[in-house]
């Protein structure tokens, strides 16, 4: 529907808009593999024809055909603050919207159009439209029906909830993004600035819709956002999407060792953290960190807190030179990894039957006792009894396998709790044990040794032959077992179980039943 009169400046800028808008839809649209990309699109292009509708209105010169503008400008206008909210979620999660979502608000848009097109029968929206020609312009004079008020609220709230989504952006992106959370805070707030002007002079002579009229700047930022900073590109908020979704936790400080910036990860292991304490010195909240800022290179600690175990690293920035200008604490939890070490530990030392130590385990243990006594000037005694069940192997023969490993585990358990603190056990081999006894002279050692023997006969009614060797001068693990051993054969010889005691001369000195 042609309008009568010629087009105004005012009409061919806004037909500009208009132009501007659309390619903005078309080049977004070439992209919409992006979500924000994709209700970047329809957005522009809704406020292109809303552009178009008003730059048509504005040369109009009959009711019939302002009303046929006005309801141009509505099937872009209604849709506006839904593709604003689906813009600034798809923007904000770099998803689209939930389906209910979308359907949810674009069907509101769909409401509000029906209502406007069928307005002629019911007038719920526009109660009265008239027009009035000021300096070659037609410039219409509504009057509002109440639907339309419903309309503008839910388009504020619409447009509000939108802004503080770039708001926060804007707040919360790192520099370079949040030029970008910036500029897209203008493009969406400005029609709503235009809204108000608009209000505000509803009662003038020359009632402009400023909003409409905002498009075309509005545009422009927003096609400013899309080509400078490629915001259909680069997700924006990458702050979030990384600083804060990484599994490590991570502190910046500036080289004077102020707080600058932390993630989510960072706030649950040092739950004192918050925003307000940015600028502040990090050295009450981080105090045990702090010694890795003096470290030159990979500087790391081991750090345990909550329950769980990380591995801390602290990585120098540094600018344009040699000088550090900030530091970034990077804390991971190696909680799993330490765990399967000293599973893996656990696997090296113990026996897995009998849950003592294994024989690699206790004859380090063994080398690491002579090795102290060597340090502390042989000062202090140290014994060793080998022992091991007698006729074992009847008693595997004639009850089976099963009750033969219960039965080792049962003499381990026993013998264990006979021991004192930082004597030790191990399962040498087959039945045979060694028990490590710092601090015993062979005399005690021999008292132990029939007190486990009559303990075993009392509680396994098996009995036990066990060889004592005494630490002597020059010993080494080696020679202390074999002479140990050579007092447990001695005690086989003599009938089995009994202890013996070997000298390093080689000459039985006592023995104990
Ligand atoms: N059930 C069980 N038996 C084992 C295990 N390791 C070794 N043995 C058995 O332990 C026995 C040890 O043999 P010996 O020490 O020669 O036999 P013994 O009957 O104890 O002889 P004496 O020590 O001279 O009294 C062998 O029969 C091995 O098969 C084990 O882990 N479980």
């Amino acid at each position: 529907m042609m309008p009568s009169h010629p087009f105004s400046l005012l009409s061919w800028l806004l037909f500009l808009s208009a132009g501007l808008t659309l390619g903005l839809a078309l080049f977004a649209s070439r992209q919409r593999h992006y979500p924000v990309a994709h209700w970047f699109t329809w957005l522009t292009l809704a406020m292109s024809v809303y552009s178009l509708g008003y730059g048509m209105e504005l040369a109009t010169g009959t009711l019939t055909q302002l009303k046929f503008w006005i309801n141009i400008q509505f099937i872009g206008a209604v849709f506006i603050p839904a593709l604003l909210l689906l813009m600034s979620y798809a923007y904000q999660y770099h998803r689209h919207p939930p389906l209910t979502y979308r359907l949810l608000l674009l069907g509101l848009g769909g409401l509000n159009l029906a209502v406007q097109l069928g307005n002629d029968y019911h007038r719920l929206n526009l109660a009265d439209i008239q027009f009035d020609v000021v300096d070659g312009l037609t410039l219409s004079r509504l009057t509002f029906g109440p639907w339309y008020y419903v309309l503008m609220l839910y388009a504020h709230l619409a447009v509000l909830v939108s802004l503080l989504v770039f708001y926060r952006s804007w707040r919360r992106a790192p520099r370079f993004h949040s030029h970008q959370a910036l500029v897209l805070l203008c493009g969406a707030a400005l029609p709503w600035l235009g809204y108000l002007v608009s209000l505000a002079s509803l009662t003038n002579q020359l009632r402009l819709d400023w909003c409409v009229l905002s498009f075309s700047v509005s545009g422009l930022c927003f096609g400013y956002g899309l080509f400078r900073y490629r915001f259909t590109h680069l997700p924006p908020i990458g702050r979030e999407q990384v600083f804060d979704e990484i599994s490590e936790a991570v502190v910046v400080l500036d080289s004077q060792g102020r707080l600058l910036d932390f993630n989510r990860q960072a706030v649950q292991l040092y739950p004192v953290l918050s925003r307000d304490l940015i600028g502040r010195t990090a050295e009450p909240l981080l105090k045990e960190l702090l010694p890795l800022l003096q470290q030159e290179g990979q500087a790391r600690l081991s750090l345990s807190r909550q329950g769980r175990q990380y591995e801390v690293r602290c990585h120098r920035i540094r600018q344009d030179g040699p000088h550090t200008v900030g530091y970034a604490l990077l804390m991971h939890d190696v909680t799993d990894r330490h765990q399967l070490l000293l599973q893996l530990r656990q696997q090296a030392e113990v026996d897995e039957l009998t849950g003592v130590n294994n024989r690699r385990k206790i004859l380090g243990l063994l080398e690491e006792a002579i090795a102290q006594l060597w340090q502390g000037g042989h000062h202090q005694p140290l014994s060793l009894i080998l022992f091991d069940l007698d006729f074992f192997k009847q008693l595997n023969d004639s009850q089976g396998h099963q009750l033969g490993d219960q039965m080792l585990k049962r003499l381990a358990s026993l013998v264990q709790e006979t021991l004192m603190p930082g004597e030790q056990l191990g399962r040498y081999g087959g039945d045979e044990f060694l028990l490590l006894l710092p601090g015993k002279t062979t005399k005690e050692a021999l008292a132990l040794a029939c007190q486990i023997n009559q303990l075993i006969q009392q509680q396994l009614t098996m009995s036990l032959s066990l060889g004592i060797a005494g630490y002597q001068l020059q010993d080494s693990a080696h020679s202390l077992i074999q002479r140990a051993d050579l007092a447990l054969y001695q005690a086989k010889a003599r009938g089995r179980g009994q202890a013996c005691q070997q000298a390093d001369t080689g000459l039985l000195e006592d023995e104990g039943r």
